[in-house]
């Protein structure tokens, strides 16, 4: 079940009432007041029995006094009677007087005696037997004391038939006023208590007529008749163990006292019926509400529990969420007159919210979500809102949020319903957003030109050929490469290749149409995807490009020139998938170079040839040396004062099986491409160090040999080992041979190239640099070359003499070398033009076709006897013959 969250706290003063803590207060005070009203309903009730209780002993008394004293009047009327009748007519007369008048009580009850002065009983009606009273204390009374009343005994047996009887006596006076004698009533003491009425009386009621001598003359307690004992008034309270009420009157002119009782079990029966009933009633009261209340109780208990823990759970919460990095907003739905959800109310947030959208949370608590902001009904979060009531449970989304009034981009929303509405947890996530952008732009992306990558421009090439296979257009993928990239890289640093790379990717941009793709393949190698739908044609765009990379650039304030080769495969006919493609593009690519680089090639099927040729040469250079295909040929350095040769430069050649003589151009950047330039290389060292060495042994003047060291030749740990092997191998002395190295081989780790230059240095090597002016060392690491000599590009020389530029250079360099002690090469002289030029400018040697192409060994001799003095050309040539 859901919780509602929107009821607000209690006043204290109610949650105190309606807590359990007021239920058993409240009930013990019913109880009370329950058995308050029992006790005294029962007190009541008891005082009205015990009242009633006392009329019916006051109205027993009277009846039973009245009875009693009528028997007693009877009795004693008897007696006087008799007195009367035996002082006139005597003893023996008198009851025939009696009877004959009717005087005389019933025989039945009463026993009547006249006795003479001698105790002797003289006349009795009914009739007995003459016996003697005289003993008897009542007769003994009236004999001893002249007394007119009546007197009772005790009840005692009679003389003639032992029955106990009380007996009513009176003196009898002679006419002398002597004693005469007696008179006796005897009765049985049950006369007394025959008025007993069960009715009146219950089971076990009292009678009593008792003298004032404290004998009882009869005492009946229910069906049980007692006579004798002696029994003082308040003892009639409690005889033969039951409690009774009592009352006891005295009878007027007669020395008896009537008791009557009643009892108290019986006589409060119906109170005690009734105080029971009371009792329970009460006790199921009091039973029914100690239940109830403790039920109540209970129930409040746990309500009050629940309570608690929910007021802990909002106050946790309430302290949770203030310190959360999320915002949270509690919401109540709105709805309309159909029930549908119309809106959201604000209801609680924490201070996080409170930052997010900009209002303090008393403002927000009369807001609802559309009235802050009206585009949000249309917005990912509202529509979640909804979802989450309607489907219930716990839902996220990230959304991008477009309502101005929340101060965030990107959002994460996790949403619960609760009863009436939603708590909405809100999280900032644009920089996680940003973040993963920028990640997913890296993962697609060139991190140095910004441009698509690799695997980014496979899919976009994927695309584009759906596209153009949609459209039955034809697409162009292009495949670039800088030409003197890595020169720049190596002579500038990796900072002025990688701002080279940059230009160049904007300047490749700054080409395309809308729709055409550029990207960064890897290195300096650019990829175009250039559509050619509805008859508008690509090239002009490679054009520009190409055009584009070759304006020159500055970096590290020097003017930069690069150029690019491309290399253009076409949708459908060069191939159908993009791997195909970029092989094809790749190919033509290199064909470009292939054809002096600076151009732009569309891939053909010969291309392929082109590439298996190579494959095939390159198959064919790993046996190479060992095969001895190789060969060197000399070109002679000679110096611009003397005219003398002074050395040579080893150039190698390749007599392929197939393809015949090869120039280095041909092989030597596969040699470089595949590794095979280390034997290679160490071949041309030790066959240029064994040539020299036979050259001086067969005694020519001795030579310095120029050998050339390629980029990865250089680079290798073990140079310095194989040239002190060749030098040792050859005997060849170190100081000639000279080693010529490039700006850019030397650039690309300058404090290596430097120490290694210097180990050769300290062998005794010379060193040269090669190709000086079209690298870009700087002037301070020039200065820290360990070298000797400086070559003047043939680039630079080809134009002497008709390109102002070209000379500035060549002068320049020549001042360059001269400033620091270094010598000057020029090579590629090939007219006397040139050669003027650098002599005039101070040029100290020259190489070139003008004095000679390279020669094979021998050619070289004949070369060298010629230059050489008479004598030594004279030995050399005897030398020969023999
Ligand atoms: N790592 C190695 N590189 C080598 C080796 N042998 C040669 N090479 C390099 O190959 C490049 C081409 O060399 P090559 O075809 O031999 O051309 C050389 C000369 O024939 C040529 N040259 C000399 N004089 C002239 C001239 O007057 N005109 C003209 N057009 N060309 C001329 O120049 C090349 C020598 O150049 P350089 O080395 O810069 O002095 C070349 O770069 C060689 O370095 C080798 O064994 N290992």
């Amino acid at each position: 079940m859901r919780k509602s969250i929107f009821a607000r706290r209690r006043p204290l003063l109610r949650r105190g009432l309606d807590s359990y803590l007021v239920l058993p207060l409240f009930a013990g005070l019913l109880l009370l007041a329950i058995w308050l009203v029992t006790v005294r309903e029962i007190n009541n009730e008891r005082a009205h029995a015990q009242e009633a209780v006392s009329d019916s002993l006051r109205e027993l008394m009277g009846t039973y006094e009245a009875q009693v004293s009528r028997s007693l009047d009877g009795i004693d009327q008897t007696l006087r009677v008799v007195k009367y009748a035996v002082e006139r007519k005597g003893a023996l007369g008198a009851f025939a007087e009696l009877e004959r008048v009717g005087l005389l009580p019933p025989g039945v009850v009463f026993n009547v005696s006249i006795v003479d002065r001698q105790g002797q009983v003289v006349a009795s009606r009914p009739r007995r037997s003459s016996m003697s009273v005289a003993e008897q204390p009542y007769f003994k009374v009236h004999q001893e004391r002249d007394s007119g009343a009546t007197f009772v005994s005790p009840v005692s047996r009679d003389v003639a038939n032992n029955d106990w009887h009380v007996h009513f006596t009176r003196r009898l006076d002679d006419a002398l006023g002597n004693f005469a004698g007696i008179v006796i009533v005897e009765t049985d003491p049950a006369y007394f208590t025959s008025s007993y009425e069960r009715s009146r009386l219950g089971e076990l009621g009292m009678l009593a007529l008792v003298g004032s001598d404290g004998v009882v003359r009869a005492l009946r307690t229910g069906d049980k008749l007692s006579f004798g004992q002696r029994l003082h008034a308040r003892q009639f309270g409690l005889l033969d163990g039951v409690a009774r009420y009592s009352d006891m009157r005295e009878l007027h002119g007669v020395a008896l006292n009537v008791v009557v009782g009643l009892a108290q079990q019986e006589a409060m029966s119906a109170f005690e019926r009734q105080r029971k009933e009371k009792l329970w009633q009460a006790g199921v009261a009091s039973a029914v509400l100690v239940l109830g209340s403790t039920l109540l109780c209970l129930w409040a208990w746990q309500g009050a529990r629940h309570r608690t823990h929910v007021r802990r759970a909002q106050e946790t919460y309430a302290a949770a969420t203030a310190a959360s990095m999320d915002a949270f907003f509690v919401l109540r739905a709105v709805r309309d007159s159909a029930g549908a959800i119309s809106d959201f109310a604000f209801f609680d947030t924490n201070s996080r919210a409170e930052k997010m959208i900009g209002h303090s949370k008393e403002e927000l608590r009369g807001m609802t979500l559309c009235g802050l902001s009206p585009q949000a009904r249309s917005s990912a979060m509202f529509a979640g809102m909804v979802r989450v009531m309607q489907l219930g449970g716990v839902h996220e989304q990230e959304w991008e949020n477009n309502l101005p009034q929340l101060k965030a981009r990107w959002l994460h929303q996790q949403m619960v319903a609760v009863e009436g509405g939603v708590v909405a947890i809100v999280r900032d996530i644009t920089e996680r957003k940003l973040a993963e952008e920028r990640m997913r732009h890296l993962a697609h992306h060139d991190t140095l030109t910004g441009l698509p990558n690799r695997s980014r421009i496979n899919a976009r090439l994927d695309q584009a050929i759906a596209q153009a296979h949609r459209h039955n257009s034809a697409l162009l993928v292009a495949f670039i490469d800088l030409d003197g990239f890595k020169l720049v890289n190596d002579s500038l640093g990796h900072n002025a290749g990688d701002e080279l790379l940059k230009v160049v990717a904007e300047r490749m941009g700054d080409c395309l149409r809308a729709g055409d793709v550029v990207g960064r393949f890897g290195g300096d190698e650019f990829v175009l995807l250039l559509n050619e739908s509805h008859g508008v044609e690509a090239a002009p765009v490679l054009e520009r490009v190409r055009e584009a990379v070759l304006e020159s650039i500055l970096l590290c304030d020097q003017e930069v020139q690069v150029s690019c080769s491309i290399g253009v495969a076409v949708y459908p006919d060069d191939g159908a998938d993009a791997e195909t493609l970029l092989m094809h593009a790749d190919t033509a690519m290199y064909r470009a170079k292939d054809l002096g680089k600076n151009n732009c090639q569309f891939y053909t099927r010969e291309m392929n040839a082109t590439i298996e040729r190579k494959l095939h040469m390159l198959e064919g250079l790993r046996n190479a040396v060992d095969e001895g295909q190789f060969q060197l040929v000399y070109q002679p350095k000679v110096d611009l004062r003397t005219g003398h040769v002074f050395g040579v430069e080893a150039l190698v050649r390749w007599l392929h099986p197939e393809y015949g003589l090869l120039g280095p151009d041909r092989f030597i950047p596969l040699a470089e491409e595949s590794g095979i330039i280390f034997a290679l290389g160490e071949w041309v060292l030790q066959t240029a160090c064994r040539q020299n060495q036979l050259w001086q042994e067969a005694g020519l003047s001795p030579l310095r040999i120029s050998v050339n060291v390629s980029p990865r030749q250089f680079e290798e740990q073990r140079l310095v080992q194989r040239v002190a092997q060749a030098l040792e191998e050859s005997g060849l002395a170190p100081e000639w041979l000279e080693l010529e190295v490039t700006e850019g081989v030397i650039m690309r780790d300058l404090q290596q190239a430097v120490a290694k230059m210097g180990e050769l240095r300290a062998m005794g090597i010379s060193l040269s640099i090669d190709d000086f002016g079209t690298g870009y060392s700087s002037l301070s690491a020039l200065k820290s070359f360990p070298i000797s000599t400086l070559k003047i590009d043939k680039s630079f020389v080809r134009d002497l003499g008709s390109n102002a530029g070209d000379e500035a250079i060549a002068s320049s360099i020549i001042g360059l070398a001269h400033q620091l002690r270094l010598r000057v090469i020029a090579e590629g002289v090939e007219t006397e033009e040139q050669r003027a030029f650098l002599r005039h400018n101070g040029c100290d040697e020259m190489q070139g076709y003008l004095f000679s192409r390279p020669l094979a060994p021998e050619q070289l001799r004949q070369l060298l006897l010629r230059q050489s003095p008479p004598d030594v050309a004279r030995r050399q040539l005897a030398a020969a013959a023999a």
